[in-house]
């Protein structure tokens, strides 16, 4: 034998190309493929390799990696092999063995290769009805219908009815307590298995049991097919499923579905076990108009028949009954709250009472209310308080609301408004109803006869009792004895207490409370949900833990201008949420007129925002929970606001020119956002006095706050939140010599070029200039 090309000397050894490329490689003799040419050594080497192979011995140390799958689909002459690139094919394109084997639950049928032909919802809700029937929870073949109240379609399975390990027998699994019985080794009396489930890669010795042989046997057909692995190396769906082929078994290949983002996995109930649940309620409102003594009245004059005068305690949620019908309140009052809870995912709140004092009228944060509430999409009702006071002025507060959109039903409008007030609790029975009204309207239902799942609405260590979390179930009944996994910790609910300060022992949907038994505090706003399998909860919250720290490592998916043209273009973005900050009411208006214009193909600008004064936190908050970015005209973040602006990754851009600005977002938006340069603040100080020095100028005596003050710094000098200089630091001292720089802690003397209008209580900005490398 001469030379020979590989695919030539596979065809005369019956092999595939790719088992001798295999080999090859295996005997460390490079080629590049198929067409490339065997020497007489070479082939010798393989000869040999083969020959050794054929007597049996195993070659240890090799690699896991094989994959010779097109080739041997062909040697098996069973070409519709399909493996994990395309579960829906894989589904139904079965061989055609598997599809005349004994009776199968329908949906096999209903399957049978016509996956490609049908709508993708259609297979998609073959696919959950597949898994549902694969867990156990769908488990009757012909009559479905009877089946509705074990929430049959629902992604997430009953987990004490199934074992919790990486892979499941499926239904050949069933056979198994006779099997184990018999003891089967397969050279007596071998009961294979017609199907074996997988979900993804396995040992060649847990693979070997799926099948019920013997691991060297499995081995031995890896081997003919040029894969040579030990009983510990993994091998993939596609080599399990030739190999079991082999010995006339099906694999089917189901993925598993990772719960630990069970937040954002949707549970979809039959609508006949839905049932009415109480609405959520928060409050929001300007500072003193009244919510605390709202909240409070409304907790002390409608608690649960015959409960009156017992024990309340706080525990940041309760429920009241009005016309037998209850209503939960949160009682954390504020937007900030509120939003904190929607940064992070939660949806909590049904609707919104917006408390406005009828003597004082509408106030920035009554409008921040409003926004906030309207970028949840949260219903409003507008309790008019302070109704008592003579000087209340219910019309004002209508009127003044209705130039933001909330227009009373008797003007016509779609808000409803009930004048209240908090002290004497006139009208507040009607606010209640009202609440029911809009909740009715919504119809607000969940299924109590599930695993419950929800949202921490506060948490904290409690010295003798360990982690106590408020949670409000949302969705299915928690009881006492339920494992829990709670943001990203697990534990077993030891007790649970209501906001009476009574223990229970269930909690069904829209019931707020306080869960002992975690095993560290959750954070308010975290998503919870029920684990039977304490195990695979432990799993789960430690995966919630790890993908947490991975985010805060390096992940941001908000959106910065930078890649606002990336995500338009992948089609992520179709509105730029943006909130405006600016000196005064006038510039915030013309920015925001401005803004809406811009016209780019594919996505606009949406204002869901716009304030006078400094960028707050709050600003930040909604930001984040809207991902948007915030434009600040001639005004500054508050320091909390830039710390939590970075931990949150919210792009805030400032400017001083509202057609900067303009252009900037047009630009970022047509994806010609080139910003070479951007400015870095190294440190700011304050202006503790100030000195007159003729000739000199103003030299103003400061303390440096944070970071520090650099001699060639720019400069913004800000008053009260306010920018109302931008420059160059002219001189910088420390004491009587010049200095190139002074840090955090330090006193110094500044002077600005050209600037004078320096005055105790100022806060110098120092920043600088740095170019920034695109990516
Ligand atoms: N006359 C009268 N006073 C009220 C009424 N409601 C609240 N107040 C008073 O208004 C003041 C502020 O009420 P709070 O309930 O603390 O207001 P708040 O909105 O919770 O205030 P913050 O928690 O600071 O945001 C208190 O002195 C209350 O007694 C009312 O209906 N009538």
């Amino acid at each position: 034998m001469s030379k020979m090309r590989v695919y030539e000397y596979a065809k005369q050894m019956n092999m595939s190309s790719k088992e001798v490329l295999t080999i090859l490689e295996r005997m460390d003799l490079k080629v590049n493929n198929h067409m490339s040419v065997m020497d007489e050594g070479m082939i010798q080497k393989v000869e040999q390799f083969i020959s050794k192979v054929k007597q049996g011995g195993s070659t240890a140390g090799t690699n896991q990696q094989e994959k010779p799958q097109g080739e041997r689909k062909t040697r098996n002459n069973k070409p519709n092999q399909q493996h994990s690139g395309n579960r829906n094919q894989n589904k139904s394109n079965k061989p055609q063995a598997a599809n005349s084997k004994g009776p199968r639950p329908n949906r096999a049928n209903n399957n049978q290769n016509n996956a490609k032909a049908k709508p993708a919802r259609q297979r998609q809700t073959e696919e959950k009805r597949k898994l549902a029937t694969d867990s156990g929870t769908y488990d009757n073949p012909k009559g479905r219908k009877s089946d509705h109240k074990k929430g049959k379609f629902t992604k997430f399975k009953d987990d004490s009815s199934k074992e919790s390990g990486s892979f499941r027998g499926g239904k050949g699994r069933s056979k198994k307590k006779g099997d184990k019985k018999a003891a089967p080794r397969e050279k007596q009396a071998p009961v294979l298995p017609k199907e074996i489930t997988v979900s993804g890669p396995l040992t060649v010795g847990e693979f070997a049991k799926l099948l019920r042989k013997e691991a060297s046997e499995v081995i031995r057909k890896l081997i003919s097919l040029g894969i040579m692995a030990t009983i510990n190396q993994e091998i993939d769906v596609d080599t399990m499923s030739v190999i079991a082929e082999e010995f006339g078994v099906t694999v089917e290949y189901k993925e598993e579905v990772d719960e630990s983002n069970f937040e954002e996995q949707e549970e979809n109930d039959d609508p006949e076990a839905l049932v009415e649940r109480p609405p959520v309620v928060t409050i929001m409102g300007h500072v003193d108009h009244g919510k605390t003594t709202l909240l409070d009245k409304i907790r002390h004059t409608n608690v649960t028949a015959g409960e009156a005068g017992g024990i309340t305690q706080h525990i940041g949620a309760y429920q009241v009954e009005i016309n037998n019908k209850k209503i939960t309140f949160l009682d954390t009052p504020g937007h900030a709250a509120f939003t904190t809870m929607r940064a992070r995912g939660a949806k909590v709140t049904d609707i919104t009472i917006l408390v406005v004092a009828a003597d004082d009228g509408v106030k920035p944060q009554t409008v921040e209310a409003i926004n906030h509430a309207k970028a949840a999409d949260v219903p409003i009702i507008v309790a008019v308080n302070k109704m008592d006071k003579p000087e209340a002025n219910p019309d004002r507060v209508k009127q003044q609301l209705t130039e933001h959109g909330l227009v009373p039903e008797e003007w016509g409008g779609e808000t409803i408004f009930v004048p209240v007030s908090a002290i004497t609790g006139a009208g507040i029975d009607e606010l209640l109803e009202m609440v029911l009204l809009v909740a009715e309207v919504q119809e607000l239902k969940a299924n109590p006869d599930k695993r419950a799942r929800g949202v921490v609405i506060e948490a904290e260590l409690d010295k003798g009792r360990g982690a106590v979390a408020t949670v409000l179930v949302q969705n299915g009944t928690l009881k006492v004895g339920d494992g829990v996994v709670a943001g990203n910790y697990f534990g077993k609910i030891r007790a649970m207490v209501n906001d009476r300060g009574r223990r229970v022992k269930v909690a069904p949907p829209s019931t707020p409370v306080e869960i002992l038994g975690l095993s560290d505090v959750p954070g308010a706003g975290d998503p919870f949900m029920v684990f039977e399998d304490e195990k695979k909860g432990r799993a789960i919250a430690e995966r919630r833990m790890a993908k947490q720290k991975e985010e805060e490592r390096g992940g941001n998916k908000r959106v910065t201008l930078d890649d606002l043209f990336k995500q338009i273009q992948e089609g992520e973005m179709k509105e730029l949420n943006v909130i405006i900050k600016a000196d005064v009411h006038g510039s915030a208006e013309a920015m925001k007129n401005s803004l809406e214009k811009i016209d780019v193909e594919g996505a606009r600008v949406k204002i869901i925002h716009t304030g006078v004064g400094a960028i707050t936190e709050y600003d930040v908050i909604l930001a984040s929970a809207s991902n948007a970015i915030i434009v600040g005209f001639n005004v500054r973040p508050e320091p909390n606001a830039r710390a939590v602006a970075d931990q949150e990754k919210v792009d805030i851009r400032l400017h001083r020119i509202i057609y900067k600005a303009i252009e900037e977002i047009e630009a970022a938006m047509k994806g010609l956002l080139d910003p070479e340069y951007e400015e870095k603040v190294v440190g700011t100080a304050e202006v503790r006095q100030t000195f007159k020095v003729s000739k000199v100028g103003t030299i103003a005596g400061c303390y440096v706050t944070e970071g520090k003050v650099v001699r060639d710094g720019h400069v913004r000098l800000i008053r009260d939140g306010i920018v109302i200089h931008e420059g160059k630091l002219d001189t910088l001292k420390r004491f009587k010599d010049d200095a190139k720089e002074v840090a955090q802690g330090y006193e110094c003397g500044i002077t600005l070029e050209n600037y004078n209008d320096i005055k105790e209580g100022d806060v110098i900005e120092v920043y600088v200039i740095e170019e920034v490398e695109r990516a």
